[in-house]
């Protein structure tokens, strides 16, 4: 049975129930580099009562050192780095610890530096286009453009895409014993009143020219967030809610780890497809910000 959270009892009681709070962050807490209303207060409410609050976006551009700085610029304070489980880090451990990539091989990264820093803290050597130097950066010179030392191609969002890249990605992924790894699978994201094309956008593009499906995604609801997650906190999962905007990432995330649900409208979905009811989603809200808004009138 889905619940609008839209009094301050409501909001008070789902306050009461859980210990942790999994935020997703584009479309819950920001837009851009825009905070959402109310969602400050919100975090200080939850941090005055001592909750467990953990940032899990599946936005790989940052790395979790600039989610860090993010925050603090937006006046979020007294969140430590431990807090912050994004896709380009789950994309690391993965390739640290499932895959077991020796270090010796080079990532083609086809995405930003959220995923090369947090692939670089673990050791890892990261090539991009802009690493590529006094070569001819022409499609009529893609075969001096290739290294063969790439062992792994990474692929994410990347604001920054060109058709070279593109290209050159491909290259790498005809070879099938490179693996093919996305960070995550979200179509698109919100930005200022619209959405625009997210990292599973550009995922697509390298699967369909390549003909290959990602070897591993790293982000939600794939099972390797929530291991991400578990590296570093210990969960109950009864006390445990995922707050997110997006039906097939967020709220997806929350029922194959069996916890509950916060679906807020700020972001990606509409009230008409979570109005009537969805399995996946326990609770819905207008905004995450709600959760202090009701309660202060
Ligand atoms: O890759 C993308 O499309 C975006 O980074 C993604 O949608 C945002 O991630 P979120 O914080 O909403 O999980
Ligand atoms: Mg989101």
């Amino acid at each position: 049975m889905t619940v609008k959270i839209n009094t301050a009892e409501q909001a008070a009681s789902l306050i009461d129930k859980y210990d942790t709070f999994l935020f997703d962050c584009d479309g819950v807490i920001w837009v851009g580099n825009e905070l959402l209303p109310s969602v400050k207060e919100t975090i200080e409410l939850l941090q005055s009562k001592n909750k467990k609050l953990i940032f899990v976006s599946n936005n790989s551009t940052k790395s979790r050192i600039e989610y860090i700085e993010k925050l603090l610029k937006l006046n979020i304070n007294n969140i430590k780095l431990e807090q912050i489980i994004n896709s380009a880090y789950s994309t690391a451990i993965y390739i640290n610890e499932v895959l077991k990539l020796n270090k010796d091989k080079k990532i083609w990264v086809l995405g930003q530096n959220g995923i090369t820093s947090e692939l670089q803290n673990f050791g890892y050597e990261t090539l991009t286009l802009d690493d590529i130097k006094d070569k001819e950066l022409t499609m009529e010179n893609i075969n001096n453009l290739i290294d063969l030392n790439v062992g792994c191609v990474v692929v994410g969002l990347d604001f920054q895409l060109t058709y070279l890249k593109l290209c050159i990605t491909l290259q790498y992924l005809l070879n099938k014993d490179i693996p093919f790894i996305a960070t995550n699978i979200d179509s698109t994201f919100p930005f200022k009143n619209t959405k625009l094309p997210g990292a599973g956008s550009v995922v697509e593009i390298a699967s369909f020219s390549s003909n290959r499906k990602p070897d591993a995604i790293c982000g939600k609801p794939n099972p390797g967030m929530m291991d991400s997650i578990l590296s570093h906190h210990k969960l109950n999962k009864d006390k445990t809610i995922m707050v997110g905007d997006r039906l097939n990432t967020d709220m997806k995330f929350g029922s194959v780890n069996d916890i509950d649900t916060l679906l807020v409208l700020t972001g990606i979905e509409l009230e008409s497809t979570v109005s009537n009811g969805h399995p996946d989603v326990t609770y819905y809200a207008d905004k995450l910000g709600d959760l202090y808004a009701l309660g202060s009138k």
